[in-house]
This record gives structure tokens, sequence and C-alpha cells, in this order.
């Protein structure tokens, strides 16, 4: 029985059950054959203008020698192109760089848009939910281009019309699953427009051996090993102030060790101080010579080096007011790094109140007033919880290694941190996986980005204690 419909609706109805949507037969509107033939030439020169635009490097190699068999034979082309051959292959030879540049990387895009995100698009965009059904017509976000380099697909796409970010930030599990790759990345390219990124390899899958001692005195930018394209990891720990969140065993030791490692020559120049705190008594102790006698790991003793950390600051404060508004370091002014082991022992697990309150004041103190006077904390902790770390949020720069919960990925790297594919909670529990691997969100920018530390053994730690002697 049909649903009465009001006005000439019901004449349009095709099929209806009891259990489901009425479904209505689309408007026909009969288009005269030249006109629809017209159309679909104009949209196959356009795709054909657009595919010429975007790879020309990639279709020129393989359409030309195509052509050229096509039109002399076999022979005629093979003479033709093996000159060019032999050149491309000189050049890959003499300049890899610029090679793969140039040709090698146009053209891995042309054969992954052609025969990955092109042949899978419309599936992964319907199954996925991405594509929008609408009067009997299929609306798909457009693939815009592919770029690639020797780590990743960058795929641009273009959003349906009144799509969000978080559409496809919903999604990155049904398009990584989709196109075949272990994650994607969502960012904005600008309004409408998205780059999603897939990572081919993953050149953080085994553990990097601890770095060498710069050479030069550097008070950073740090490297402390790799981001995940397996650039360098440069992070800046002079000027901020930097929280590492990780369940245990997930390797904040080696991020602390490689800041040390890496501060080493400044040390050693007298251009940087570490004061460590310790609570644990595990994790800085192997190095205390390091640290020159400011090594604490009683409470009473962090809360004592904590404040003197503050009184330097506020020293400093005064002298440089009205001279200087940002910290150079020099050998009287030395840029000082309190690094804090699970700093939970010291704010919430610690029973003393009055010294659970003196150094909530003065970690506070330290991370709103210290960075333009060059005192910067690096602190570690297993629990992100805000009753465990209520001052987290003065940390600008943020790290999150293995966590056992999704929900404290945001809460270590900001709202939103999980949905632009910090999965840090995915992270492998087996140290030779997944140790060391984390997320870095920095105060400059919100998309998170994955990265390994360099693993400082106790040998690397006994060496560089060696040295020091
Ligand atoms: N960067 C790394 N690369 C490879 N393996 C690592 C790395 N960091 C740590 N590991 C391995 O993982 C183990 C645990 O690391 P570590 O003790 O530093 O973790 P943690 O986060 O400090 O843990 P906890 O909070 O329990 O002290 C180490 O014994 C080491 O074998």
């Amino acid at each position: 029985m049909f649903k009465r419909m009001p006005g000439d609706e019901p004449h349009r109805i095709v099929s209806t059950t009891p259990d489901t949507a009425v479904v209505f037969k689309p408007a026909v509107v009969r288009t005269p054959a030249i006109i629809a033939l017209v159309i679909f030439a104009a949209r196959f020169v356009a795709g054909l203008v657009r595919l010429i635009w975007r790879h020309p490097v990639a279709l020129a190699v393989i359409a030309v020698p195509g052509a050229l068999c096509f039109v002399y034979g076999w022979r005629v082309a093979l003479l033709l192109v093996a000159p060019a051959l032999a050149g491309l292959g000189a050049w890959a030879v003499l300049d890899r760089p610029t090679f793969t540049r140039w040709v090698g990387w146009r053209v891995t895009a042309f054969v992954r848009w052609f025969w990955i995100y092109r042949r899978h698009w419309q599936p992964v965009m319907t199954v996925s939910g991405l594509a929008r059904h609408i009067r009997g017509r299929e609306y798909v976000p457009r693939l815009v281009k592919v770029t690639s380099d020797s780590w990743a697909d960058r795929v641009t796409v273009r959003m349906l019309d009144g799509q969000a970010v978080k559409n496809w930030t919903d999604r990155i599990e049904n398009l990584s699953h989709g196109f075949g790759s272990e994650t994607c990345r969502v960012s904005v390219a600008k309004a409408g427009r998205l780059v999603l990124t897939f990572p081919r390899r993953d050149p953080l899958a085994t553990p990097i051996p601890a770095l060498p001692i710069p050479d030069i005195p550097t008070v950073g930018p740090i490297e402390i090993g790799k981001l995940e394209d397996g650039s360098p990891w440069l992070l800046r720990l002079h000027g901020t102030h930097v929280l590492v969140a990780g369940a245990t065993g997930a390797g904040k030791g080696s991020i602390i060790w490689s800041a040390v490692r890496g501060l080493l020559p400044a040390m050693w120049a007298g251009l940087v101080e570490i004061w460590a705190l310790d609570p644990k008594l595990m994790e800085l102790s192997y190095g205390k010579a390091l640290f020159g006698g400011r090594y604490a790991a009683d409470p009473a003793d962090c809360a004592d080096l904590l404040d003197e950390a503050v009184s330097v600051m506020h020293k400093r404060a005064a002298r440089f007011a009205g001279v200087q508004r940002s910290h150079a370091p020099t050998l009287d002014d030395p840029f000082i790094l309190v690094v804090v082991d699970e700093v939970a022992f010291l704010t919430a697990y610690q029973s003393d109140k009055q010294l659970r309150q003196r150094i909530s004041a003065a970690l506070a103190t330290l991370t709103t007033q210290g960075r333009a006077v060059g005192v910067g904390v690096l602190a570690a902790l297993q629990d992100p919880r805000k009753e465990v770390m209520n001052i987290r949020n003065l940390f600008p720069d943020k790290i999150a290694l293995r966590l056992d919960e999704s929900e404290q990925v945001d809460m270590v790297l900001g709202d939103g941190a999980r949905d632009r594919g910090a999965l840090a909670d995915l992270i492998s529990p087996r140290p030779e996986r997944g140790a060391g691997v984390g997320y870095v969100r920095l105060e400059t920018s919100p998309d998170p980005i994955r990265v390994r530390a360099a693993y400082v053994s106790d040998e690397d730690i006994r060496a560089m204690v060696g040295e020091v002697r």
C-alpha cells in the first residue's frame, strides 16, 4: 500500500515496503545524444589535460616509448629510446637525489595514483561513508593529486561542500586500510582541501642506537632521534618546557638521556647546567656524576633544588628587566634545564602535603616564568590525568609515548590530537618495536608528528660519565 503523499510525489514512488524508506524515481530529463556526447568528450579532454598537467614527467616516461613503438615499431623505438634510457641511468647513478626528485618520485606518484588511489577511490569513499547519495546522485570527494617521497604518499582531496575535517579524521582507519597503509594522517591544506598522508614504510620500526655526542657545544635544538619520514628529530629545550608522558616501559628515559647527551658539550663548555630530580631513584642516578652536584632524589631535597632554581630565575628576571627580553646562554648565566623523572611522585603521590604544595608551586613558577630567563623544565610522567599533573598545560611542548588508554592522548597532546592521527595508545608494547616511539605536538603546530628517540643504553651513559671524569 502506497503512503499518501502530499502534492505530486506519489506518482514518482518506485518501490516501498513497510520497513524501508520510501524510494523515489528520480526525475528524468531526456537529453539529445549529441549533447551527451559533447559533455563526455569535454570531460575526457579536461581529464586528459589535467593528467598531463599533474604528471607530465611520469606520462612522458611511460607514453613516449609506447607511442614510438606504436608508430615506428619496437626496433626504431628501442633505437630512439636507448640513448634517453642511458642518459637517465647515468643521471640516476651520478646524482641520485636530483634524479629521484625529478623523475623517481614523480613516476612513483603516478603509478600509485593510477593503481592504488584512483582505482580504490570510489569504493573506499562510499564504504567509509565519505561519499553521499542525494536524490539518486552520488557525490564523491575529489581526488585532486598524489605526490610521493621516500616515506609516504600525500593525497590532496577536495572535500564535498558541507563536509568537516572531523568527518575525515573519524575515518582514518577506513582510509588507511582501504588504501593499504598502516596509518593515515589528515591535515588541512586550505579551505575545503585536505592532505591525507599514507606512509609506505616505517623508518621507526627498529630501535635507533644512541646518537653521536655533538662536536660543537649547542643549547639546541637537540637531535633526539628520527621523525617518521626518517629525517632527524630536533627538539627545542632552550626557550620552552617539555612534558613527556608514557606508560611504564614506554621509553621516557631515552628522551631524557638523548637530551642530556646532546647537551653534553655545552655542559662541558659551561653554557648549560642540568639539575636532575630523580624521586624514583632509578633513571637519573645512573649518570649522577654528570650533573655536578645538582642531583636530588629525596622529596625534601627535590623541593630545595626546585626552590633554588626559582630563586636563580627571580634573580635573573630582576637583572634582565628592561635590559634584555630573551636569554642567551653565557658562562655567567648558563641555560638551566631542570629534568624531573616521574614528576607525579613529587606532585601527586607525595604524602607530605606541605612538601607537595611547595614542589607544585615551584614547578608552576618555573614553567610560567622560566623560559625567558633561560630556565627550562623537562618532565616525565606515567599518568597524565589532571588530578596527577594539574600543571600539564603549562608545558608548551608535549610528547606522548605509548599510553594505556585512548583518552589519555588528548590529555597529553591537547584536544583533537588523536583524531589527527596521534595513535599513542596503539604503539606496540614490545620494546624493540615501540619503546621510544611517540607523538610530538609543538606549540607552533596543531599536527602531531610521529617520532622515535634514540636508545641511550646503560653502556652509553657509563661512557658519558667516563668522559666527564
Ligand atoms: N628509544 C628506545 N628504543 C628502543 N628500546 C628502548 C628505547 N627506550 C627504551 N627502550 C627499551 O625499553 C625498556 C624500558 O625503557 P625505560 O625504562 O626507559 O622506559 P620508561 O618509560 O622510563 O619506564 P618507567 O616509567 O617504568 O621507568 C628499556 O629497558 C629498553 O630495553
